[in-house]
């Protein structure tokens, strides 16, 4: 198997259900999982909802800066809202987007007395009170524009069925049973909308960084480019644009959970000079009440069962996680 990559790999999501080219599509997978971390799905059937809702996003980010604020993230427990132009920063520099992060609907609230690291998994109402320690923020988390929420929600179902789907896929290509990895899905998972404007040569759209807490990730970008993945010789590898397809790739909670085989891969986007760039991220959520022990359990267990080459379950002992830094896992 090869070392790195110069390209992303493709692999067709409906030749994955067609018994008579399965078995090679999944051989294809798993080298995206063990090489580059990072694949592009096509034939996923959301072409259509994902056309639809890359339509929309124009004029959401259009809306008044007024009906933007007053669903800034800053007054959400659960970091669920609008982020404007600049106010974030990855790898020491400011990042030049605007966004707007939801969560999947009908998350229980969080209530005094639950445990602090169970506000990340929030309620994504259209507005809620929040009520903590005798104040009350009125929290909206939506903006408040016709169609937004029933898009959201409608886009979350999908795509939520769709990671599931391919979370199996991913268990089968490494000959695991298909249900190693559906106890480790999360309450919630995210949806961005994510709005990246013209800007001067080499800017940064977003640094370099990994996706972090959750399972995987499934991007969809328009036509407009600038995302770069870093392969192990320290090249930045274009994700050039495939209309209708999904860029997925692997979070630190996966990596995780799999004992550091399938490991994250370090991504950034250079912003656009001349057009603007509008993309869909999901984060598939991982459950937040694991256990150290429970993940210690499971990588061994899983860097047990993959075929793999010793030289990489060396790593898979070897790699340090953020995952399983104590400020991101609850001990026993
Ligand atoms: O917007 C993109 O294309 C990538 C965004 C990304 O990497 C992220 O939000 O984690
Ligand atoms: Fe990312």
């Amino acid at each position: 198997m090869a070392e790195t990559f110069s390209s992303v790999p493709v692999v067709d999501f409906a030749r994955l259900h067609d018994p008579v080219t399965k078995n090679e599509e999944l051989g294809k997978l798993r080298d995206a999982i063990f090489v580059v971390g990072f694949l592009y799905v096509t034939n996923t059937g959301l072409e259509g909802i994902i056309k639809r809702t890359h339509e929309r996003l124009p004029e959401l980010f259009a809306l008044s800066p007024e009906v933007k604020e007053d669903c800034n993230m800053i007054n959400s427990p659960s970091f669920l809202g609008y982020t404007r132009l600049g106010a974030e920063t990855t790898a020491a520099k400011t990042d030049l987007r605007e966004q707007f992060d939801f969560g999947t609907p009908g998350v229980k609230p969080w209530m005094e007395g639950d445990p602090f690291w169970q506000m990340l998994e929030g309620p994504n109402q259209a507005s809620l009170c929040w009520e903590s320690q005798n104040t009350s923020i009125n929290v909206l988390q939506y903006p408040d524009h016709a169609g937004a929420k029933p898009l959201v929600e409608e886009y979350i179902t999908n795509i939520d069925s769709l990671a599931q789907t391919f979370v199996r896929l991913v268990a089968e290509c490494l000959s695991l049973p298909v249900d190693t990895f559906d106890g480790f899905k999360g309450n919630m998972s995210r949806l961005k909308f994510v709005k990246y404007p013209p800007a001067a040569q080499d800017s940064q759209g977003v640094g370099p960084h990994k996706d972090s807490a959750g399972l995987f990730t499934f991007l969809s970008q328009d036509d407009a480019g600038g995302l770069q993945v870093l392969n192990k010789n320290g090249q930045w590898i274009d994700v050039s644009p495939i209309q209708g397809s999904l860029v997925v790739n692997i979070q630190q909670g996966f990596e995780a959970i799999t004992g550091g085989i399938c490991a994250a891969t370090t991504h950034r986007v250079i912003a656009p000079t001349t057009k603007t760039r509008y993309s869909i991220p999901f984060f598939l959520g991982v459950r937040l009440d694991l256990t150290l022990d429970q993940l210690k359990e499971s990588a061994a267990h899983v860097v047990q069962r993959i075929p793999t080459t010793d030289d990489k379950k060396k790593r898979a002992v070897d790699v340090p996680s953020e995952f399983l830094s104590p400020l991101s896992v609850k001990r026993t």
